[in-house]
């Protein structure tokens, strides 16, 4: 299992670099992604958030593990001005949860773990999903989209509880 960086921690803050080479140590990282995304639980988790900063992200919105996606150099272009409005969690931001609007429908796409060049159109969970993944790519945080009052308040307790672990 990998560990899971958390808010603030600046590192949560790096651009992800594009993937060179999809291969076989790329494709030991996506396993250890996926172990420790469905023992957080989770239903996605970007390479950011366990340290690796390279634009990739592993996913699965099944109920039993039974639908792995795999994304690589994700590209994402909005089909719509329309917004839906999420209850967003984060990982990274254990505990908390904030409504969050974004682009209802996107188009994406992106090298599967084969290497192989794939496209997609989102709505719903996947779309909502993958934006806040691709964020995570980006360096952002589901908290950058709430008044600031709000993000200090999530960061003093976040702060508090790791300066009471060991
Ligand atoms: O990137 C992460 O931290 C995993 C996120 C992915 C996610 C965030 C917001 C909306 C959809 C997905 C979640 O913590 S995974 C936990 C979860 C499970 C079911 C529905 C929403 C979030
Ligand atoms: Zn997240």
């Amino acid at each position: 299992k990998l560990e899971i960086l958390e808010f603030p921690d600046p590192r949560l803050r790096t651009v992800a670099k594009p993937v060179e080479k999809v291969d076989d140590e790329l494709r030991k990282l996506i396993d250890d992604m996926f172990e420790t995304m469905y023992d957080a639980p989770g239903i996605g988790l970007a390479a950011s958030q366990v340290n690796v900063h390279i634009r990739l992200i592993v996913m699965d919105l099944s109920e039993d593990k039974s639908e792995p996606r795999v994304f690589i150099n994700p590209e994402i272009t909005p089909l719509t001005d329309d917004t839906a409005p999420y209850e967003e969690g984060c990982l990274s931001v254990p505990g908390f949860y904030e409504k969050v609007e974004r682009p209802a429908r996107v188009r994406i796409k992106a090298l599967d773990r084969d290497g192989n060049t794939f496209e997609e159109e989102a709505d719903e969970l996947l779309a909502t999903c993958i934006q806040h993944e691709i964020d995570h790519l980006d360096g952002k945080l589901f908290v950058d989209y709430v008044s600031r009052l709000k993000r200090d308040r999530i960061r003093k307790k976040l702060e508090k509880i790791h300066r009471q672990r060991a």
